[in-house]
């Protein structure tokens, strides 16, 4: 997060005569602060996800919104992909083996979280990854060191966690205050330990045919886990994949590649988005620029994966803003086959691929299958 290309785009779906500009993440702020939250007219394109009473099953879902003109002419056709129930299905996959490790050889997994300064996301983020912790036995550690904290200072955490046989995950909450070198430190992570899968020898051999990275990073493999729960064949298919960042971007498409996918991937120097997108059979966007991927950019039947979490206004909420995706939604939910909901899609799922990567590194330590 944080770069972004001086750019007008519209933070309303419904209506293209309401320019915004869109902000990038501040570093050290609070969240979502009134400078960084899109203004988003009450003629919202974007309902919030309705539940889902049946985890996993496909579940139809109507427009609820009477406001967007293209949402209203038809029913909505897609499937909503739920990734809050399969992230909790996941959370309970977890539990079960966590307790049979435990059971059987005594080990708790652990899980520990640097975080360094004040931002609100941040806090939240790693305030939900404790809880998500919690809720399946995995035992976490947090560090919080104070904004203007030296980098060696941070390493030293880090160094410490590496030593510490008690805990089998380590993750460096991103993004680090300006002043720090991230690739450094992210390099200072023992690999054996990168459950964020952003060691460069992780993406190194995730990249490489023939090898296997000790970790996938999260949010990818959450894209790509809904695919397969949801049973959405990705081999043979075109993906366009919207984004090319070290944390999401970049290692999805890998990933697709690796699931036999053809894949493009269309970032912010891409003539012709539209068409290129058009062509997807499979859609991951992760640009950050909310409600960017219009209904006109997807193929009737597509797939859409939205990674994008937006805060944009919202005077009718008591904190003043609400998430959306990189999507409009109710422009996707007519022409594609499935789309994943901001929130309640891809976000839930980062989280229990942590846990799952967690697991995954605690097994291997202690030789447990
Ligand atoms: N749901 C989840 O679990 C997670 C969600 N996120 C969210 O995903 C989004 C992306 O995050 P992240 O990858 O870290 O962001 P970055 O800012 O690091 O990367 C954004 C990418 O989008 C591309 N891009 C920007 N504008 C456009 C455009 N107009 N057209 C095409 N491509 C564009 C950029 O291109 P270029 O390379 O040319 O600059 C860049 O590659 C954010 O909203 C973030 O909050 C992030 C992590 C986890
Ligand atoms: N080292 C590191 N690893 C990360 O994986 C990492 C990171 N740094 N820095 C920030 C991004 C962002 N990210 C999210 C995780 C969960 C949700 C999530 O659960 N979102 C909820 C909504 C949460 C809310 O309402 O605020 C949802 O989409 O339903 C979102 C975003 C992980 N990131």
């Amino acid at each position: 997060m944080g770069k972004m290309a001086p750019m007008m785009i519209f933070a309303d779906c419904s209506s293209s005569t309401t320019a915004h500009h869109l902000l990038p993440f501040g570093r050290s702020c609070e969240l979502w602060p009134s400078n960084l939250i899109h203004s988003y007219r009450s003629l919202s394109c974007s309902p919030l996800p309705l539940p889902n009473p049946s985890p996993l099953s496909l579940s139809y879902r109507s427009s609820s919104s009477t406001l967007c003109s293209a949402a209203m002419a038809t029913e909505s056709l897609a499937k909503v992909i739920d990734g809050k129930a399969v992230a909790k299905q996941i959370r309970e996959e977890i539990a079960a083996e966590i307790l049979r490790m435990k059971d059987a050889i005594g080990v708790v997994p652990g899980l520990a979280v640097i975080l360094v300064g004040d931002r609100k996301d941040s806090a939240t983020y790693v305030r939900n990854k404790k809880k998500a912790c919690d809720s399946v036995g995995i035992n976490s550690y947090e560090v919080h060191l104070p904004e203007e904290s030296t980098e060696q200072e941070v390493l030293d955490s880090i160094s410490r966690f590496n030593d510490d046989p008690s805990v089998h995950g380590i993750l460096v909450q991103l993004p680090l205050p300006l002043h720090m070198n991230e690739v450094k430190i992210l390099n200072s992570v023992a690999i054996e330990k990168d459950v964020d899968g952003f060691h460069p020898l992780n993406i190194g051999r995730l990249a490489m045919r023939g090898r296997e990275p000790l970790f996938v990073p999260c949010t990818p493999k959450g894209c790509i886990e809904l695919l397969h729960r949801y049973g959405i064949e990705i081999r043979g298919k075109k993906a366009v994949v919207i984004g090319r960042s070290n944390i999401v971007g970049m290692p999805a498409a890998l990933l697709l590649q690796r699931e036999d996918a053809t894949v493009t991937i269309v970032h912010s120097r891409t003539m012709n988005p539209e068409d290129i997108t058009r062509q997807a059979d499979i859609i991951i966007s992760a640009t950050g620029k909310a409600n960017m991927v219009r209904g006109s950019w997807i193929k009737h039947g597509a797939v859409v994966i939205d990674v994008g979490i937006n805060p944009v206004e919202d005077a009718k909420l008591p904190r003043g803003y609400r998430l959306v995706g990189d999507v409009c939604y109710e422009e996707a939910m007519e022409v594609a086959s499935a789309v994943t909901p901001v929130p309640g899609g891809v976000g839930p799922m980062t989280i229990a691929m942590l846990l799952s990567n967690t697991l995954t590194s605690a097994k291997r330590a202690h030789g447990f299958r």
